[in-house]
């Protein structure tokens, strides 16, 4: 008989989610048997078969009344597993727990039942037969109603039975009556510890079970034993057809968890779940794994593993098909469920995945994905007090969901090794663990506000448990490849081992706590790598389940049957053993509190969380203390350039100030280089002299101001000072006589007037074009001060405009004054001309001064009274009353022409002068000097101008400059330079 084709599952993991995982888990009913065509074996009814078995003939071995149909062709039953085909977790209003006898009682339960054991078997699967309790007692026996966590809670109530008959024909788990454990002494085995259906009064209840069991009512001597559960599922036949023999020999009982072998070294073994062909994977979870995958989300250590020969459905248990998930599936689901239900708990849920091939540690999922074949970092065993043993370095994979978690599963499986044996075409060539770390946290209830929100994150104590699903690799017999036959010889070595320590198993340990053996002989663990890595289980320290899986009824030769027989054997005695010797004290992880490197990482990232929480707060303080600072710098700087600003336009007016009167100055020194300086000095010092002396030559000095003013200029003296420039503000000097009569005594002065009046003239127009250009520069600054002047937002900026302003208006000024010597330039443009014509009346000259005069007041804007007539001039000082300009100028008739205009002019400028010093702009000292008046307030100045005395000052305002320039300019205009200066004399 050969061993069917299978294939491993190669469908790729769902792309979508898994199914709504259900909210409640009341509702759904234990596993009990199911009904079933087969009939039950009952004790009265005793087959007449059972006559036949010859082993045991004493023994009633009972035959199913009806053949169970074999199960449909294993070639097709394993298909390939799709995630996303994985039964949809029971409605929310459904729940895990295997279904009560009260829902089986259902037509709809028994219906499905019914109808799913129908599929499952086929005609051919070898007829199995129940084993009534044996009547003597030798070799049956009750096993004892041991509560444990894994099956915590059960009451050992009798299962109702249908119709008040058992429903199954023996193919069912329903849990055998409670009976003590102990081995029949021709090799029958019981377990002291059975797993009991729920009975209706704990149905819907959730309540902790183990702290109940734990507590002091438990059953403390007991519990241990009940912590370890050991199933066996028998796998339905390949080909189809059964032998006779094997009908004959093999009976297995579901409902009371019996497998009985008649046949040679043939015995009755009792385990807490039996199998039949027909349960699915759901069944063989919920009543194998389910209790233990709850305890550890509750925090306790889990193992399930898959013990058996090759191809016996270890991985189709484990792993299942797409119709029919297997534990891992079917784990997961419920680990998800589990966390939504425990609403008062948070979860972090770590996996990793390893396969030991070869007696190497491979990591399942730190495997490239892209294929590539860089070698793996060796991993090694490592034991601590806190994990145990443990394989590192080994990728743990944090997941959220259960189809992630599915996928990264997935993704071990594909990268374990398989390989096609004599017996299994897609066989395990290595031991594979899935482990599930489960970190949980207890969560206070948080309200609404903020406050009970913080408080739900306050740290409290993580408690880690780990679940541990392993596949095994299978016993087999020598295959014909030699990689397979050095894979099976390290597979069956490790399984040797595995089998040596169970049996060997004791509670005793040595001095240094190490486990030893009876004879007091340390356990083997050290011997192969998975019993290194199952230490913790089977040395207690978790709950343990065991499924071992076993085919029996195998075709083929009869040796090949033999074999078979013998393996199947084996793996029931392995079972046997497992149960008896191994004893679980797992106990609850304690909850750990604190982020050190033994916490774990749901602590861990707790504390980093609350880490970069206040990192963050910090940086967000510092970022805005930072950003005040910034503010303020900036605001400091936005001052800074503002008042840098003001700086700058205030010293580029100051510079256009100091530039105009750097400008006039140079006007007047440039003036007085050609001439026109020292002719309107010469002017003045002549008006000086005309003031005092003329009054002598001509008679009586004639003023053509008012008596006060005359007087001022009879204060004048005989030595006009030069009139006042820049350069002369705060000690303005006065032309030493001598020099004045140097330069008045030139000769070249007197003949040659012409020259020195086309020489003004051009240096009238050179001053002309100075002032154009510098008229073009101030405006130039003006428009960049206003460009800057748009930024200025700060506090001086009313002052900086009106600064500006008040340039501007100094600049208007200017302006005015270059208006004004434009004109000034033409009339004495015109004046040239007319003095081209050499034939100058006093009436002409008269005229045109008066003209000139007219021109300067109309110009000036100021005297717009008419020229009163000249004062007689009976005494200096004296006003000067019934002269007119025209009457001085006819009177000097027989002299000079040109003379005489001359002194028509002097009285012309002296009349100015006059003007100016009413004004204020000019004040006249001691000895008759004019200056300007010092720089002052508009009030000194004011005062200064009635007081017209000699005080002399420091700069004189702008204003008064300016009003000093045109005064000069007036001057220039009036004063041909080339005035003798004999004359003025
Ligand atoms: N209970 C079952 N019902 C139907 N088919 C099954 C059952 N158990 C196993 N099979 C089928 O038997 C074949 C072998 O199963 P599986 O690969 O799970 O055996 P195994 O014990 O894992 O073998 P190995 O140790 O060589 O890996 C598969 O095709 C599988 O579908």
């Amino acid at each position: 008989m050969s061993l069917p084709i299978l294939s491993r599952p190669t469908a790729d993991p769902p792309t979508s989610a898994l199914p709504p995982v259900p909210q409640s888990r009341h509702t759904r009913k234990s596993p009990v048997q199911r009904p079933s065509k087969l009939k039950t074996p009952s004790r009265p009814s005793v087959s007449p078969s059972n006559q036949g078995v010859s082993s045991t003939p004493e023994l009633p071995t009972l035959k199913t009344t009806q053949n169970v149909r074999s199960l449909s062709t294993p070639q097709t039953v394993r298909k390939a597993v799709s995630i996303g085909q994985f039964p949809q977790p029971p409605p929310p209003h459904a729940i895990s727990r295997p279904p009560s006898a009260a829902s089986i009682a259902s037509p709809t339960f028994s219906r499905k039942r019914v109808s799913e054991a129908s599929r499952l078997s086929t005609p051919g699967t070898p007829k199995l037969k129940i084993s009534p309790r044996h009547s003597d007692g030798s070799n049956l026996y009750r096993m004892s109603d041991t509560p444990s966590l894994l099956n915590a809670g059960i009451s050992s109530s009798a299962v109702p039975l249908v119709d008040n008959k058992r429903a199954s024909d023996g193919l069912s788990s329903v849990p055998s009556p409670p009976q003590s454990r102990s081995s029949s002494a021709n090799g029958s085995y019981s377990t002291s510890a059975t797993t009991f259906e729920e009975g209706d009064e704990d149905r819907g209840r959730c309540k902790d079970v183990s702290e109940e069991l734990l507590g002091p009512k438990g059953v403390r001597g007991k519990e241990h034993k009940g912590n370890v559960t050991v199933s066996v599922r028998v796998r339905p036949d390949s080909n189809g057809h059964d032998s006779e023999t094997a009908e004959g020999e093999w009976m297995v009982d579901g409902r009371r968890s019996l497998i009985a072998y008649r046949g040679k070294e043939g015995g009755d073994y009792h385990y807490d779940n039996v199998f039949g062909t027909y349960d699915d994977n759901a069944k063989v979870y919920d009543s194998a794994a389910k209790r233990l995958v709850r305890r550890v989300m509750e925090g306790y250590h889990g193992t399930v593993f898959a013990y058996g020969m090759t191809g016996t459905g270890k991985t189709f248990s484990m792993q299942g098909i797409t119709s029919s998930p297997g534990v891992i599936p079917l784990a997961i689901t419920d680990i998800f469920s589990y966390i939504r239900e425990t609403a008062q708990r948070e979860f972090l849920l770590r996996v990793s995945y390893l396969e030991i091939y070869n007696e190497k540690i491979n990591d399942l999922l730190a495997t490239p994905a892209n294929g590539s074949s860089a070698p793996q970092e060796e991993i090694k065993l490592r034991e601590d007090s806190r994990r145990g043993v443990y394989a590192t370095p080994l990728k743990e994979e944090i997941v959220q969901s259960p189809t992630q978690l599915l996928r990264v599963i997935h993704r071990g499986d594909m990268a374990r090794r398989t390989g096609s044996t004599q017996w299994n075409a897609r066989s395990s060539r290595s031991h594979a663990v899935v482990q599930i770390v489960v970190e949980s946290r207890e969560r206070v209830p948080s309200g609404n506000s903020q406050e009970s929100k913080r408080v739900a994150m306050l740290p409290s104590g993580v408690r880690v448990s780990t679940l541990s699903l392993i596949d095994l690799a299978g016993s087999e017999r020598a295959a014909d490849d030699r990689e397979r036959q050095k894979e099976g010889a390290h597979i069956n070595k490790s399984l040797l081992t595995l089998g040596t320590v169970i049996s060997r198993l004791s509670a005793s340990k040595d001095k240094n706590g190490a486990p030893i053996d009876k004879d007091g002989k340390h356990l083997p663990y050290r011997d192969s790598k998975l019993t290194r890595l199952l230490q913790g289980a089977l040395s207690g320290s978790s709950l343990v389940s065991i499924l071992c899986t076993i085919q029996i009824g195998a075709s083929g030769s009869s040796t090949a049957a033999t074999t078979h027989t013998m393996e199947t054997l084996n793996t029931l005695k392995f079972a046997a053993r497992a149960k008896n010797n191994i004893v679980s004290h797992a106990k609850k992880a304690v909850e750990e509190v604190g982020s050190g490197v033994n916490a774990g990482l749901l602590e861990r990232y707790r504390s980093e969380i609350a880490n970069l929480r206040s990192q963050l707060e910090h940086q967000k303080k510092s970022a805005d203390a930072k950003e005040e600072k910034t503010e303020e710098v900036q605001m400091e700087r936005e001052a800074a350039h503002r008042h840098e600003e003001q700086m700058l336009e205030m010293q580029l007016a100051r510079t256009a100030l100091k530039e105009r009167i750097e400008h006039l100055n140079r006007l007047i020194l440039c003036s007085k280089s050609t001439g026109v300086n020292s002719g309107m000095t010469s002017a003045l010092g002549m008006h000086g002299r005309l003031s005092t002396g003329t009054v002598g030559d001509h008679g009586p000095p004639r003023s053509v101001k008012s008596p006060a003013s005359h007087s001022t200029l009879g204060t004048l003296g005989p030595t006009v000072s030069r009139h006042p420039s820049m350069a002369s503000i705060g000690a303005p000097p006065t032309f030493s006589p001598a020099a004045d009569a140097d330069e008045d005594e030139d000769p070249s002065d007197l003949g040659d007037g012409m020259a020195s009046l086309q020489a003004q003239n051009r240096a009238l127009q050179a001053d002309l074009q100075d002032k154009n250009r510098y008229i073009a520069t101030l405006e130039k600054r003006l428009l960049q001060a206003r460009r800057s002047s748009h930024s200025r937002t700060s506090l001086g900026f009313s002052r900086m405009v009106q600064e500006e302003d008040d340039v501007q208006k100094h600049l208007e000024e200017k302006d005015a004054v270059i208006a004004d010597l434009q004109k000034t330039v033409t009339v004495l443009r015109s004046a040239v001309r007319q003095r081209s014509n050499a034939d100058m009346t006093p009436e002409s000259s008269f005229s045109e001064f008066r003209s000139k005069k007219d021109i300067r007041i109309l110009l000036d804007g100021e005297a717009s009274e008419p020229v009163r007539p000249a004062s007689p001039p009976e005494s200096i000082g004296a006003p000067l009353t019934g002269a007119t300009p025209l009457s001085l100028l006819s009177a000097q008739k027989s002299g000079d022409k040109k003379r005489k205009s001359v002194d028509e002019m002097s009285k012309m400028l002296d009349e100015m002068i006059q003007d100016k010093v009413e004004s204020g702009h000019l004040v006249k000292g001691k000895s008759g000097s004019v200056r300007v008046p010092p720089r002052s307030t508009s009030t000194q100045r004011q005062h200064s101008r009635r007081a017209s005395n000699d005080h002399a000052g420091p700069m004189p305002p702008l204003n008064t400059t300016i009003s000093t320039i045109r005064e000069r300019d007036f001057v220039q205009e009036r004063v041909p330079a080339t005035l003798p200066a004999k004359s003025l004399r």
